[in-house]
């Protein structure tokens, strides 16, 4: 018997649901303080979470899916299957194409983003032509941004400037995690019915995949196997004969894939462009000073290896990460067999175990004043105290990297199942904020608050998609 988070009885049990719509992340405070660290239940619209404790991050991330499941759990909590047809049974678009392939191509994926970053961040921005400055939403203007850069990487030009399938795409992914959240409310049998209707009304996948498959089937038709272009090319590696004749099943693909990347990656780069903005004018000196440099050392080429010499950025992100986690409880399994843990407590068949990120990112055993935001926190640590990261080997010391994983550090999640993707991601997010940073200086609309709260859904979290920021053209 686990205790329960929240108000005591039937009404208060309502009551708590009710709130965690909100407001998980006030809930996840309160149990972690009342229950001193130990798991307890958090109630949900989308059923009960079981929250464990720093002491109990092992046991996801050394689960093999056996015992404690993640695939399972995902088809719960994101209902690919009702949302885009049967990819679950063959998620070969998720697997060894992200894990081995897409990260092995990195680097000749960096001229790419490079130049659809140079070309798309004026279009996002659009200053007019008489002015100097604009001050932008800035959440919608980087998902706008993410999916275009995004894009080209996924299929290419001029795929990733065709605006009606860019609007698709991101009202796609908008649409796709709190619809998961909803359908989570009705009962298996209705699920179906329930998204259909929702499709008509709000307009589903099918528009997107359609301006989609025309630039897939040029991707089946002329893309080089032996020398791939897009990550498009490298699915073809592994789609089965059916896919590769029907541009439109390979194309559904793609359009899921789109959807873990550019929200997740539009969250980060938004919360990294707000703290930016707030930089005292020497530390933004020093990560502008750290970009120029690591870009000269390799001959003033911005190449895979300069990139992963932009030290400071890096400490930056992961502080992000740190401070502004994009859930409550995440990452999440269900247990398919009942399950004894450490200090005795059984955890029922069906049940779902979570961690929440708070507790382990604001520990200050682990994180020293864990409250205060500190750009160069994990910089310091990687380069013992010193900030003239250039010097260094991006090798050296990658504990405190923004994309190595920890049990004090669990934004990508944990274990076999954290996000492969998440090198391609951090990369992406690099090259669009150094250019951003040498290009435009940035601050706060007059008036407008400095610090604006976050949004947050269930157990999801975003940056205020009403915030703006001023991007105003640097005299350089
Ligand atoms: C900053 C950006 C991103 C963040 C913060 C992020 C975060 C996460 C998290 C927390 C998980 C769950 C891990 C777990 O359950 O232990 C995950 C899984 C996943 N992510 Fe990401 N992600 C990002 C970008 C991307 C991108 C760009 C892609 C694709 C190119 C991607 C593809 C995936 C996939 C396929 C999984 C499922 C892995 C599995 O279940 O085995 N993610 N991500």
């Amino acid at each position: 018997k686990l205790p329960r988070v929240g108000r005591a009885g039937p009404i208060g049990y309502v009551w708590t649901v009710l709130r965690s719509v909100l407001d998980s992340d006030g809930l996840v405070t309160e149990g972690w303080e009342r229950f001193d660290g130990k798991p307890f239940i958090l109630p949900s619209m989308t059923g009960e979470w079981i929250v464990l404790g720093p002491e109990f991050v092992d046991l996801l991330r050394k689960s093999d899916d056996s015992v404690i499941n993640a695939p399972k759990r995902n088809v719960e909590l994101f209902q690919p299957a009702i949302m885009f047809g049967d990819i679950v049974s063959n998620p070969y678009h998720v697997g060894a194409l992200i894990r081995s392939d897409l990260t092995k191509s990195l680097r000749s994926l960096v001229p790419e983003i490079l130049e659809e970053a140079q070309l798309a961040i004026p279009d996002v921005l659009n200053i007019p032509g008489t002015e100097e400055s604009i001050a932008v939403p800035l959440f919608d203007t980087m998902v706008r941004l993410l999916a275009r850069v995004s894009n080209r990487a996924m299929i290419g030009a001029p795929g990733c400037r065709d605006e009606q399938f860019l609007q698709r795409q991101v009202s796609v992914a908008a649409q796709a995690i709190p619809m998961a959240q909803v359908l989570n409310w009705f009962p298996q049998f209705s699920k179906r019915a329930v998204w259909k209707l929702f499709s008509v009304l709000a307009g589903s996948k099918d528009e997107c995949v359609r301006l989609l498959t025309p630039y897939v089937q040029s991707r089946i038709d002329y893309a080089q196997q032996d020398n791939p272009s897009t990550i498009t090319d490298l699915l073809l590696r592994y789609a089965p004969e059916e896919d590769l004749t029907d541009a439109r099943r390979l194309a559904i693909r793609v359009v899921h894939l789109n959807m873990a990347s550019i929200h997740t990656s539009s969250i980060f780069t938004s919360h990294a462009l707000f703290e930016l903005a707030r930089l005292p004018p020497a530390q933004l000196a020093l990560i502008r000073a750290d970009i120029e440099q690591a870009i000269d050392s390799e001959g003033g080429v911005c190449n895979k290896v300069a990139v992963g010499k932009f030290f400071l950025l890096d400490s930056l992100l992961k502080e992000v990460g740190r401070y502004h986690s994009l859930f409550a409880v995440g990452p999440s399994r269900v247990v398919l067999h009942e399950t004894i843990l450490a200090n005795g407590t059984i955890i029922p068949r069906g049940s779902v175990v979570s961690l929440a990120p708070k507790p382990l990112h604001f520990n200050p055993k682990v994180y020293p004043d864990p409250m205060t935001f500190d750009p160069f926190r994990f910089a310091k640590l990687r380069h013992e105290g010193k900030l003239d990261g250039a010097k260094l080997d991006p090798a050296s010391d990658v504990r405190n990297a923004f994309t190595s994983l920890s049990n004090d550090y669990i934004v990508f999640g944990v274990g076999m199942h954290a996000c492969p993707g998440r090198f391609f991601a951090a990369l992406k997010i690099k090259i669009i904020l150094a250019e951003i940073l040498m290009n435009y200086d940035l601050s706060f609309p007059a008036g407008e608050s400095n610090t604006p709260k976050p949004f947050a859904f269930n157990v999801f979290t975003m940056p205020n998609p009403s915030a703006r920021l001023v991007f105003r053209k640097r005299k350089v």
